[in-house]
């Protein structure tokens, strides 16, 4: 059984139709990215995922077996699935280290939040030096840190990212995509949405490429890192 298992996915806003009939899987331990161009789809995905945005009754969202379609987001949290959001949503008004104990809130009995902490602390050194800071007037590249650290405080066993390279400079870039790297190590099951195609291919094991809200490619990231299909995608040249 997959880790999570979407079916007929589809996301409607007012008129508009963000995602239709989308279905994908995550197996547990694997990573899994979903690319696409600009408004595809794939953040009303994760957001349906995770019960923030809203999904047609038709569509069938599974964690681990249990249906979360109809659940709030805290029940979500609860059942082991974090979300980091995209444009790092951190509290400013709350230190590092609120917004962290903030993080906490959905841990259940899966650890504790002191020792969640500190490894957060050892994982990300920049925020040990500015625990105290208030977490609005980090830099970006910070504030993604911050952001991600937030999530892993609720010791998830499956993390959804979505975009987060978006606007970072290129050694921030490369110090998140090392740290999803060793987090799919330690055991960490992510979900990663990603603009930085090549990057988000290379540490991913297989992909599903949206367009205009549609799956249009699905794969293993080896086979979609050679195939014509993605840049058709991102063109919007239509179906393949
Ligand atoms: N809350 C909303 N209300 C109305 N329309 C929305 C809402 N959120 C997203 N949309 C529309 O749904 C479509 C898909 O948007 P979405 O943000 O899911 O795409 P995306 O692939 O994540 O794009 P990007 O890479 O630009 O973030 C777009 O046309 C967008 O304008």
């Amino acid at each position: 059984m997959p880790m999570l298992e979407v079916e007929n996915l589809s996301v409607v806003y007012g008129g508009i139709r963000a995602v239709r009939n989308l279905s994908f899987h995550v197996n547990e331990g694997e990573v899994v990215t979903i690319l696409g161009a600009n408004g595809a789809g794939k953040s009303s995905t994760m957001n349906a995922v995770m019960g923030l945005a809203p999904s047609d009754p038709s569509s069938s969202i599974r964690f681990n077996g249990t249906a979360v379609e109809k659940l709030p987001t805290e029940k979500i949290s609860k059942l082991g699935m974090t979300l980091t959001p995209e444009g790092r949503r951190v509290f400013p008004q709350l230190t590092v280290e609120e917004n962290l104990r903030m993080g906490a809130i959905s841990l259940g009995r899966r650890g504790s939040a002191a020792e969640l902490k500190e490894s957060a602390f050892t994982r990300f050194p920049i925020l040990a030096q500015r625990r105290t800071q208030f977490a609005g007037t980090l830099s970006g590249g910070e504030q993604q840190q911050l952001a991600i650290a937030r999530s892993l405080m609720s010791a998830p066993r499956l993390l959804l990212l979505d975009e987060p390279s978006l606007g970072l400079a290129p050694q921030v870039v490369e110090f998140i995509f090392d740290l999803l790297k060793q987090l799919s190590e330690e055991g960490v099951t992510i979900l990663l949405v990603e603009q930085n195609v090549d990057q988000a291919l290379a540490i991913a094991d297989r992909g599903y490429v949206l367009a205009s809200g549609e799956l249009q490619l699905e794969g293993k990231a080896t086979d979609l890192r050679a195939s014509s299909g993605i840049e058709r995608a991102y063109l919007g040249l239509g179906a393949v």
